[in-house]
């Protein structure tokens, strides 16, 4: 063999070896983004990574986070540093769902969001509220599989315009409305929806008792509300350091202000005047573990990793891209080890009614 056949073998060896490196290594997951179009959302390229040192800052005085009017801050940095991230490998819907045997990770998802909506039994036309809306993944397999007019808010603009442009794309804009706002202070009437859910999004308000009345002042009478909460369960110990250190990596790599309690969901429920038709922990067995898919996307992971850094190198991706990839990654630990250990569950659901008008 000459020298030219070895170069032109070595290279086209190499060539495929890459393709196969980022196609088919791990689990790609359907997306809507690239890793070359990886962005900081609303923040400008290069402030990216002091935008990344101000989300960290936040936890250095966690009062501060607690206070109503830093909570849209915090959460919308975290927003602008991960949309493009969760999108690219994760997929449209920002949650987890428990696997289902047989069905693909994305089948489990939908079929975790139609429910939520099949308990809310609401009828085609009716007008139904997303709370937290994300990139509008479940408001969009909502609104087809109910035919119901979903309005969605999140607090993150560029959140509302990936939802806009998906629901155009899905042909779906006639029945999907995104607003841009604060779900504690809402842009609507009184008695103005006919249902609405949040779904793993309320976890992210200082204080759980404003969310559920602000949801309970827009919903009218008689009407239902169904959540899917983050929450410690019952076989969380706060004397345990190895449980406090899982929460706590949970809390940092997502966000919130403070993890709540599973007692905590009914008991403010009750509080803001809902009655409470259904509880229940989906996490739960016979559930099969929602933490699997977590655990199975690692190599892709590193793949991802490898790929960030790469294109952050090349100036392709923000700079701070790779710092917010490996608090995700770690985070993922954190989250599979809550799941694992059962101390943790993302899918508490509560399903509540405003008592009909007297
Ligand atoms: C409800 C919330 C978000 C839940 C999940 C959608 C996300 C929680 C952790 C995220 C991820 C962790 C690891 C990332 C991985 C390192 C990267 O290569 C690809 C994306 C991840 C898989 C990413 C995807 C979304 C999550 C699973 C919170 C915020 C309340
Ligand atoms: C983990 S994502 C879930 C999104 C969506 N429910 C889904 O499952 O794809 C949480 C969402 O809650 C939104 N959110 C958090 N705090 C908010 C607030 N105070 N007001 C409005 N939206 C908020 C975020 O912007 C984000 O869209």
């Amino acid at each position: 063999m000459d020298s030219l056949t070895l170069i032109c073998t070595a290279a086209l060896l190499a060539a495929g070896g890459l393709y196969w490196f980022v196609c088919f290594f791990g689990s790609a997951e359907v997306k809507g983004k690239r890793a070359v179009q990886l962005t900081g959302g609303s923040i400008d390229k290069e402030n990216v990574q002091d935008n990344y040192k101000q989300y960290w800052s936040f936890f250095r005085s966690p009062k501060e986070i607690e206070t109503a009017e830093k909570v849209p801050v915090f959460v919308d940095t975290f927003y602008n540093l991960v949309t493009d991230i969760y999108e690219w490998g994760w997929g449209q819907s920002f949650h987890f769902s428990p696997s289902l045997p047989g069905k693909s990770n994305r089948e489990a998802t939908r079929i975790h969001e139609e429910m939520a909506v099949d308990l809310l039994g609401v009828k085609p036309g009716s007008r139904i509220l997303d709370a937290g809306c994300g990139v509008g993944g479940p408001m969009r397999a909502i609104a087809a599989h109910s035919k119901a007019n979903v309005v969605g808010i999140t607090i993150n603009e560029y959140q509302v315009k990936r939802a806009r442009m998906h629901n155009k794309k899905a042909g779906l804009d006639s029945l999907c409305e995104v607003v841009c706002g604060n779900f504690l202070q809402m842009p609507f009437a009184d008695n103005s929806f006919d249902g609405v859910y949040s779904i793993e999004a309320t976890c992210h308000a200082p204080n759980l008792e404003e969310v559920y009345q602000e949801i309970y002042r827009v919903l009218k009478p008689g009407s239902l509300y169904i959540s899917y909460e983050w929450v410690t369960t019952e076989l969380y110990k706060a004397e345990d350091p190895e449980h406090v250190e899982i929460i706590h990596g949970i809390e940092r790599g997502d966000a919130l202000p403070g993890l709540r309690t599973y007692k905590d969901i009914a008991q403010v429920a009750k509080k803001v005047g809902f009655e409470v038709v259904k509880e229940k922990d989906l996490a739960k067995p016979p559930s099969h573990p929602w933490w699997t898919r977590l655990k199975m996307g690692r190599m892709a992971y590193w793949r991802n990793h490898i790929l960030v850094t790469i294109l952050a190198f090349l100036g392709i991706a923000p700079k701070g891209t790779v710092d917010v990839h490996e608090m995700l990654f770690v985070t993922a630990d954190y989250l599979a080890q809550g799941g694992e250990k059962g101390i943790f569950s993302p899918m508490h659901m509560i399903l509540c009614r405003k008592p009909a008008a007297e």
